[in-house]
This record gives structure tokens, sequence and C-alpha cells, in this order.
């Protein structure tokens, strides 16, 4: 970065801090404590927000004539939040009008229109911008890979649809993560997909430009990732639940997912350190498991029934004592929609972050591989759940053929720990309980549909919406139907 344009970053930082944000949020508060709770990626729904207080504030760009783009991370009642909110004399353009948060009626942006800053293409394009030359500003230190080539201005467009966070897509080339509940420490979304790219693993997008946070006494927060967009790739989820549609077989790129996600896990274990556990380790991760149900007993009600019969599978899991069970970095939160089939037909894994809800410290921690395998395993079982009439068969073959690729490229076939595999997707069901019941109540029936049958005494497989035991004729079943990847 030029001399010139670092002193003009640490102004704008400068005038950013003397906004008499430091403190409270002054006039920024009142509209921020409404429109919060609204938001898809706020995990606080449903709550009244208490503390409410700025950790640190930036202007990209200060507001003129034009919009201002000012970065906040903001605790949240103890958890940190990033915003990018566009500040522009009101009215809004029509375009705009749907982000707006408010009208700030007095402080430094008295008058003016405060928005969600992300729609608005001029201050997405200024991101970018940002993020093509690295640098700092304030608290913000923007990282790029010298090696990648960066196009100059492409347009931008915000990516529609459920998320966890917010995504922004650049002349369908690049698409930027923006993570929108931060925390200290590399995020897995950036520290994995770097590890694989480096490790020559090209089932994931390699990230080739990022931005952090970098607050005093803290390790940097990651705040962004910016990677090469997969144009025309078809999300798994939608791929799946068109073929059960059109009553079409998808167990041919079940098998080639299975073997997608064996080779990012041999990758991964050995780019990043793998842990053998022994006894005591397996028992502290059924342990984790069975205090997770009882959280969640507490939390979902619906749940409670079961409570009992589901901690079979953890503590059969714990009585297992865990012989020849490796634990390794994994994707912490593997389900069809962080799969994409690309043009060539290949599949690539998206979003390592993990599951949203845990620390990050948890989530970074090595785990057995079972738990990515079991999370793909219930995302059959979503499928066909969601398709009227139910298909357990369409499921079954899908589960089948997947754990089919995978042993085809480890040479180890996941159903020959069925004591693992079990515990894992009764602790993927319980997570996915009280995901549901959170975030899409109309959902809760799908996972409390695998509730019923996972906290069922296991008896040996007797038909096909059993998941077969190690040895039974099922293991293998009939070859799918068309050529395999
Ligand atoms: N590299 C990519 N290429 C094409 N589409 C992508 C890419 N990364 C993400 N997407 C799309 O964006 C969606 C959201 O991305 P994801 O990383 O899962 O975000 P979140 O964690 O907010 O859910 C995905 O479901 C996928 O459709
Ligand atoms: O936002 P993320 O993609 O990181 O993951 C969260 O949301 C998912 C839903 O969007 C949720 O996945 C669950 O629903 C899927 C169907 O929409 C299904 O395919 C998955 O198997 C099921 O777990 C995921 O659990 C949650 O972490």
């Amino acid at each position: 970065m030029s001399e010139a344009a670092s002193a003009r970053d640490r102004l704008t930082a400068d005038r950013a801090a003397g906004l008499g944000l430091g403190l409270g949020l002054g006039p920024l508060e009142p509209m921020l404590r409404a429109w919060l709770p609204a938001q898809r990626w706020f995990a606080g729904k449903g709550r009244t927000i208490g503390r409410l207080r700025t950790i640190s504030a930036a202007e990209l760009l200060p507001p003129g004539s034009a919009a201002g783009l000012l970065h906040l991370l903001l605790d949240v009642d103890g958890d940190c939040y990033q915003l990018l909110l566009g500040i522009r004399p009101s009215p809004l353009p029509p375009a705009l009008a749907p982000a707006l948060i408010g009208r700030a009626e007095q402080g430094p942006y008295a008058g003016l229109a405060v928005y969600e800053g992300l729609g608005d293409p001029r201050l997405a394009s200024l991101l970018l911008e940002r993020l093509r030359s690295p640098g700092t500003l304030g608290p913000l230190r923007f990282d790029r890979d010298p090696a990648a080539v960066i196009p100059e201005a492409p347009t931008p467009r915000p990516l529609s649809g459920e998320q966890t966070n917010s995504s922004l897509i650049y002349g369908d080339s690049y698409i930027l993560k923006i993570f929108r509940r931060v925390g200290p420490g590399v995020n897995p979304d950036l520290e994995l997909p770097r590890a694989l790219a480096a490790a020559g693993c090209a089932r994931v997008p390699a990230p080739v430009a990022w931005y952090e946070a970098e607050l005093p006494g803290s390790e940097p927060l990651t705040l962004g990732v910016l990677q090469p967009y997969l144009r025309g790739s078809d999300d798994g989820w939608q791929l799946a639940l068109h073929r059960l549609r059109t009553g079409a077989d998808f167990t041919a790129e079940a098998h080639a997912l299975g073997r997608a996600t064996a080779e990012v896990h041999s990758a991964l274990a050995g780019a990043l350190p793998t842990v053998a556990l022994g006894p005591e380790q397996t028992a502290r991760l059924a342990a984790g498991m069975t205090a997770r149900l009882a959280a969640t007993a507490r939390e979902v009600p619906a749940l409670r029934p079961y409570e009992a019969g589901l901690r079979g599978a953890f503590d059969a899991l714990a009585a297992s004592r865990g012989t020849g069970v490796s634990a390794q970095r994994i994707h912490g939160d593997l389900h069809l929609g962080q799969t994409l089939r690309t043009t060539d037909g290949s599949w690539a894994l998206i979003d390592f972050e993990g599951e949203p809800a845990r620390p990050l410290a948890d989530r970074r921690r090595p785990e057995p591989a079972v738990r990515d395998i079991a999370g793909i395993l219930r995302s059959f079982d979503y499928a066909a759940r969601s398709h009227r009439p139910f298909a357990p068969a369409w499921a079954d073959d899908c589960r089948a053929a997947f754990c089919e690729g995978y042993a085809r490229t480890t040479g180890r076939d996941p159903r020959e720990d069925p004591v693992l595999l079990r515990a894992y997707e009764t602790d993927k069901a319980v997570y996915e309980a009280r995901y549901e019941s959170r975030h899409r109540p109309d959902w809760l029936h799908v996972p409390m549909a695998a509730i019923r049958r996972l906290s069922e005494p296991q008896r040996p497989p007797s038909h096909r919406t059993q998941l077969p035991a190690p040895g039974s004729p099922t293991l293998h079943p009939k070859p799918p139907r068309r050529p395999l990847a």
C-alpha cells in the first residue's frame, strides 16, 4: 500500500474512533437493537438484547455526498458480530430502501440513512478493492495470496437464500464470505481450505484473499474470505431433491461424494496433526455427546421422551473403549448443502466453519472423520423426508453408496464401526433438533423422525430403513445403475 493510502487509512480509522461510538453506539443503538434480532445470521433470535456495545469501529469510507461504509464489531450479550453499514443521505434510492436500518437523528451521522451495506454495489466493490490491495485500516488487516490474480471491479451481487453468514459474489468469478458471529483465532473456513490448497487437494476452492481484526490482547479474528466462485455448479442438496422429485437415481453421485469426502479427509490427515484415541478420550467424547443431549433436551421439549433411549448410543461408545479410532481435523458440519457438483461433474466441499453454534476452540479440535460421514448420511435422510411420500429406500441406497465410495478411497468402510457411526449419527440428529427448533421449527419433525428411530433399542437389521450392520448382506448393495466416477 502507498504511504498516502496508509495515511488516509489512519485518518479514517481515527475518525471512526472519534465518532462517539467508543463506549456505546450512540444514536445508532436503538435502531440496531430493533434490527439485529430479525437477521437470519443473528444467533440470539427471540431474545431481548441486553448488552450492546462497540468493540471496534472503522470507516472504510467516510460518508460524503455519496455512500460511506462503516465497519463495526459489536459485543451483543457476549457474542461478537460483524456489521458493514452503509451511510447515505436520506432517503435511500429505491433499490436500497429494503436495506434501511434507520435514520440517525443526532451524532456524526445526523440526518443520514443507515443501512445494511452489502447490498450496495458501490460498497461491495470497495470491500473487494481493499482485498486486492493488502494493508491495514484501524483494527482491520487485509491479506491475500500474492500469486492470485484478482480482477478489478467485477460486478458484485449479494448471495440470496438461507445462510448462516453473508456472501457477495463478484462477477461470477469470486465469492466473499463475511462471517457474522466471530471470535478470536483463525476460522477453520480459512485455515482448512488454505491447508488443503497447500497440500494440493483440489476438492475445495482455495482462498485468494481474507481479512481479519487485530484487537489488543486477542488472537486475530477472521472476518471474511474470498474464494473462486464455482460458476454453474449444483448445490448437492438441491440436486438430491431434484432427483427425488423426478424419481431418478442418486447413488452414482453419492458414491462419488463418498470418494471426494475421503480424499479431503486423507489430505487433512496428511496436512494437520492427528491423534489416536484411547479409551479415556473415547469416554470423554461420549460424555460430551451425553452432555449435549441433556442440554438439548432441556431446550427442546419434544426430545425429552427419547433422551434415555438416545443415551444408549453414547453409553455403547464409551463402553467400546475406542480401539483403533483416530481423530483429525475434519469439515465439522458436513451435509449436502455444503457440497457442490461442478460443471465437470466432480464434487467440491465448501464451508469448513464447523457447526456455527459451537465455540471456535471446539470446532478446531481433531475429531473422528466419521462425524462428517454421519452428517452426510443424515442429509440423505433429510432429503428423503422432504419428499412426499417419504422415500426411505432412496436414502438407504444413497447411504450405502456413499459409504462404499468412501471405502473405495480409504480402504475402510465407515459401517465397519457401527457403534461409532451410530453415536455420531445420534449426536448429529440431536444437534439438528436444536438447530431446527431455534431456526426452522417447521423442520423439527425431520430430525425427530431420526431421533425416534435412533432411540429404539438396537435390533439386528431386518428391513432397509435400518442402517445395515457390518457383514449383513445389504452392506454391499446392488451396483448403482450408472457407472461410478
Ligand atoms: N466457492 C463457491 N462457489 C459457488 N457457490 C458457492 C461457493 N461457496 C459458497 N457457495 C454458495 O453459497 C452458499 C453459502 O455458502 P456457505 O459457505 O455454506 O455459507 P454459510 O456458512 O453462511 O451457510 C452455499 O450453499 C453455496 O450455494
Ligand atoms: O448454515 P450451515 O450450512 O453452516 O448449516 C446449518 O444450516 C443447515 C440448514 O441450512 C443445517 O442442515 C440441516 O438441514 C439441511 C437441509 O436444509 C440438511 O441437508 C442437513 O443434513 C441438516 O443437518 C445444518 O445442520 C446447520 O448447521
